[in-house]
C-alpha cells in the first residue's frame, strides 16, 4: 500500500499556448476544477486536442498553468517530482542502457540504488522480463519496452501515476494483459492514477471515474463514477450501459472523433 494518501486539486486551471508564427492563441484548457484522491483511477477521454495531455503535463509539473493553480495536499505544484511519475505512449527508454539499468536509472540518480537492488529484480519479475535484464531496448518488442517504461516509473512508488495513452501502440492481446497488470499494481499501491485514453472500453474497464472532455476550449463535460467492482466484465449489462453513456456524452456533447 502506498504510504502517503494525497489529494490533487485543479483550481480554476486554464492553459493557453501562443502559436509562434501567428498572433493566434490556443485555449487548451479553460477553467478546470477537479479534485482527485489516492485510491482513484481516473480515465480522461475526449476528442483530439481537448487538453487531456495538457492536464497530465501540468500535474507532472512539466508546464505551468496560465491562470489558476494545481496543488497536492495544498502545496502548489512548481515543477517535476519523483512523487508524480509519468508514462508516455512511446516508451522513452535510454537505448544505451540495459533493461535492468533503465529500471534502476532514477533510483541511481537520486542516490537511492544502494540497498534497493532487490527492488529492481522484483520489478523485472513483475513484468516477466527477468531473462531480458541484460538486453538493450532496441532488442525488445513494443509491448516489452512499454512494460519496462511502466515499471521504471513505478519503482519510485509515485503518489500520483500519470499515464499518457500508455497502451495505445500495443496489439489487442498485449493491451488487455497490460490493462490487468496496471490495475493490479494500482490496487496494490492504492495510489492516484490518471490515464489518458482514446478507447472508451478501456476507460470503463480501468477507471473508477471517467472524466469526459470537449475541445475549443478544452473543458470537462462529464465526471462519471464507475460503480462496478473489479475485475470488470466487458460484456455485463452495467459495463455496456456505462460505455453507452460515455459514447453519448462524446456525441451529444458535440464531440467529434
Ligand atoms: N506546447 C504547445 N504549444 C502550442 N500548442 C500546444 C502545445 N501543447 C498543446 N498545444 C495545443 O493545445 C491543445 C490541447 O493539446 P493536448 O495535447 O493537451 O490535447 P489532447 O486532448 O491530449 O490531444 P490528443 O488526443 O490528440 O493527444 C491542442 O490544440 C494542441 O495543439
Amino acid at each position: 500500500m502506498v504510504e502517503k494518501k494525497v489529494t490533487l486539486k485543479l483550481d480554476h486551471v486554464s492553459k493557453s499556448f501562443a502559436k509562434i508564427e501567428t498572433d493566434e492563441v490556443t485555449h487548451a484548457l479553460n477553467e478546470i476544477n477537479l479534485t482527485m484522491k489516492s485510491g482513484e483511477f481516473i480515465s480522461l477521454v475526449g476528442p483530439s486536442g481537448c487538453g487531456k495531455s495538457t492536464i497530465l503535463r501540468l500535474v507532472a509539473g512539466l508546464i505551468m498553468p496560465t491562470t489558476g493553480k494545481l496543488t497536492v495536499d495544498d502545496n502548489e505544484i512548481q515543477g517535476p517530482s519523483p512523487e508524480r511519475g509519468m508514462v508516455f505512449q512511446k516508451p522513452t527508454l535510454f537505448p544505451w542502457l540495459t533493461v535492468k539499468d533503465n529500471i534502476a536509472f532514477s533510483l541511481k540518480m537520486q542516490g537511492k540504488l544502494k540497498g534497493n537492488e532487490d527492488k529492481v529484480e522484483k520489478m523485472l519479475d513483475v513484468i516477466g522480463l527477468g531473462s531480458f535484464r541484460d538486453d538493450y531496448p532496441g532488442q525488445l518488442s513494443g509491448g516489452m519496452a512499454q512494460r519496462v517504461a511502466l515499471v521504471r516509473s513505478l519503482i519510485n512508488e509515485p503518489d500520483i501515476l500519470l499515464l499518457d495513452e500508455p497502451l495505445g501502440a500495443l496489439d489487442a492481446f498485449t493491451r488487455m494483459n497490460m490493462q490487468d497488470e496496471i490495475l493490479r499494481i494500482w490496487q496494490e499501491k492504492e495510489q492516484l492514477a490518471i490515464m489518458v485514453t482514446h478507447d472508451v472500453d478501456e476507460a470503463v474497464y480501468m477507471g473508477s471515474r471517467v472524466i469526459v472532455m470537449d475541445s475549443n476550449p478544452g473543458r470537462v463535460v462529464s465526471d462519471i463514477t464507475i460503480k462496478e467492482k473489479y475485475p470488470r466484465d466487458r460484456s455485463s449489462a452495467m459495463f455496456v450501459e456505462y460505455r453507452n453513456e460515455i459514447l453519448n456524452k462524446l456525441h451529444y456533447g458535440g464531440i467529434r472523433s
